[in-house]
């Protein structure tokens, strides 16, 4: 196979998770977007954690939050625990890896607030410890997960919301899981300043 066709089957890969995706979750990803926007209207705010690039997806979506996203609007309350390094090393380094986002959880989370929870396998330790620090504070979680869906799937409480990518492939996960944080954004701007 040449360069060029392994390129688009990339491209290919993609478009078919995507499109799995859409005829999947997009009710689903609606209700998120409003469970968010109910939080929001509540003094309530957002926090969201991952690993590797799904670190990255957390601290992305945190940005657009605080920031913006497309339109021109006062900044929304997101807080990514993937970013603060002094935080990360030192929870992780005097008590242990698993906790760096639990302990965040259990110092920052109130009961309006959300955790948006990302994981492509569903099993990384710190991102389960953090769905039960904020089942433990009374939030309420939004799961992106893929593949199977992995122990998260078995930990969340029926409340929750759970936007799983079922392909096999990380990348792909992940790509997917980009698209639903951007069409998260999206949602939420449309629901608090209508337009488009
Ligand atoms: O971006 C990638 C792979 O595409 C990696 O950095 C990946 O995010 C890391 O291996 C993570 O540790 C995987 O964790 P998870 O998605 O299974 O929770
Ligand atoms: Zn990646």
């Amino acid at each position: 196979m040449d360069l060029i066709e392994r390129v688009n089957g990339h491209f290919l890969e993609s478009i078919a998770a995507k499109q799995e995706a859409m005829e999947l979750l997009s009710p689903a990803v609606a209700l998120a977007a409003e469970r968010m926007v109910t939080c929001l209207m509540n003094e309530g705010k957002i926090l969201a954690c991952g690993n590797g690039g799904s670190a990255a997806d957390a601290q992305h979506f945190a940005a657009e939050m605080l920031g913006r996203f497309e339109k021109e609007r006062p900044g929304l309350a997101a807080i990514s625990l993937a970013t603060d390094t002094s935080a990360l090393t030192a929870i992780g380094n005097d008590y242990d890896f698993d906790m760096i986002f639990s302990k965040q959880v259990r110092a920052l989370g109130h009961t309006n607030d959300l955790l948006l929870a990302i994981s492509t396998s569903g099993n990384s330790a710190n991102v389960i410890e953090a769905i039960y620090a904020a089942h433990e504070r009374g939030m309420g979680v939004i799961a992106l997960t893929g593949k199977d869906g992995g122990k998260i799937s078995e930990i969340l409480s029926p409340e929750d919301i759970q936007l799983n990518v079922p392909v096999l492939r990380t990348a792909r996960i992940q790509e997917v899981h980009i698209l639903l944080v951007h069409a998260l954004c999206d949602a939420i701007d449309y629901m608090l300043l209508g337009g488009e």
